[in-house]
């Protein structure tokens, strides 16, 4: 455990600005002058960074003896690629603009980052388990930035922690590394989840979207590494008006394809060009894929360094179920959030039409009637 203090202080430039990435430019100045802090006043006194890397030496506060708030010397982020100039644009289709942990009530935790794009206006997001994915364009540093400029966007490794000055030179529990663990090495599991309200938070039992968003994260934590990205394209593109628009065609009797083809759409308008930079700014070129969609492969590796070295199938839990003969059995928790599951007549026709139309890599269970 390296409890790790600092205060922010000036950089050896002359002044300060944070900087935002796209069109947005945010200049925030501060004082001109190299005897005062350039960064904001934390509202706590000190904060510290649990290094959970022991390889990587960071001064205990004992040792920092010249100030009662020590000031740290160096970073405990180095950056991995040449700051950026003044005024330099990110490159690039997607980059993270902020990063932050979020604890989950199992315990384990995995950090969530949000990405702007050049290619559409959403803010796409990626769930990131274990420490040792990191964003380049987020730990890259930026023009005359200061230490609580990558703080406050979570470019730095380990945990935060707020302590409050009685704390100051003791011991600190280290963070939970189990996410960390010795699967480290394993080529990491990615899922490619589009968004799908209905599915996730409505309850839906029209589609599995919401069970394959748990399956993926419950995947991740057993494995203590992986990615979800999350990419706001809901209902396969066409946004949740036009979805609600086919939900009714469908209640006509119109499968999901026909559904959308009759609303002068696409039968799935998505792309996966953001997916790919995401990807490659996580620094993952092998990958196994959690999919039964071919052309998430096909398209995720096109023009590309990116790999599925293999694809994860991902079989509905009903269905697994009816095909192991085990559908009495099969209990769906009322309202469950976490490790929800749904069944039913719907769903099937859902997935058969997936099957039947999309290409998709499941097999109808052979007992099941529709
Ligand atoms: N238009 C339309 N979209 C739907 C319908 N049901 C679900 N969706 C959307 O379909 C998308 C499902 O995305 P994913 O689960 O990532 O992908 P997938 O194509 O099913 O492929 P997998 O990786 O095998 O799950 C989400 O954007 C949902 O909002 C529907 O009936 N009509």
């Amino acid at each position: 455990m390296n409890p790790f203090f600092f205060r922010s202080h000036a950089h050896a430039h002359s002044h300060s600005h944070s900087r935002h990435h796209g069109s947005k430019h945010a200049h925030h100045a501060y004082p001109d002058t190299s005897d005062s802090l350039q960064t904001p006043v934390p509202r706590r006194p000190s904060i510290q960074i649990d290094n959970p890397s022991p390889s990587k030496p960071v001064p205990m506060a004992s040792s920092l003896s010249t100030s009662a708030v020590p000031t740290i010397v160096s970073y405990n982020t180095p950056p991995a690629t040449p700051p950026l100039a003044k005024d330099e644009e990110p490159t690039g289709i997607a980059w993270c603009t902020a990063r932050a942990r979020i604890p989950t009530p199992d315990g384990s935790e995995y950090f969530l980052h949000i990405y702007e794009n050049s290619k559409d206006k959403k803010e796409h997001l990626a769930f990131v388990f274990g420490d040792a994915i990191r964003s380049k364009s987020l730990d890259k540093v930026r023009w005359n930035e200061t230490e609580m400029d990558r703080i406050k966007r979570g470019a730095y490794t380990g945990r935060l922690r707020n302590t409050d000055s009685s704390s100051l030179g003791t011991e600190f529990t280290t963070a939970s590394t189990e996410t960390t663990g010795s699967t480290a090495s394993l080529i990491p599991l990615v899922r490619i989840h589009s968004e799908c309200f209905t599915g996730e938070i409505g309850h839906s039992a029209r589609c599995d979207c919401g069970e394959q968003l748990d399956e993926a994260i419950r995947l991740m934590k057993a494995e203590g590494s992986g990615v979800v990205v999350y990419l706001r394209q809901e209902g396969r593109g066409i946004g949740l008006a036009e979805k609600l628009r086919a939900y009714n065609l469908q209640d006509l009797g119109y499968d999901t394809v026909m559904a959308n083809l009759m609303l002068d759409r696409g039968a799935d308008e998505r792309t996966y060009d953001v997916a790919q930079a995401i990807l490659e700014d996580l620094g993952l070129n092998q990958i196994r894929l959690l999919t039964n969609n071919p052309d998430k492969i096909e398209q995720i590796e096109k023009d590309s360094q990116i790999r599925v070295v293999e694809r994860v199938p991902m079989m509905p839990k009903s269905w697994e179920a009816i095909e192991l003969g085990r559908e009495m059995e099969f209990e769906v928790k009322e309202g469950a959030v976490e490790n929800k599951v749904v069944k039913g007549k719907e769903l099937d026709r859902y997935l058969k039409v997936k099957v039947e139309r999309m290409r998709h890599m499941i097999s109808i269970p052979s007992n099941m009637s529709i």
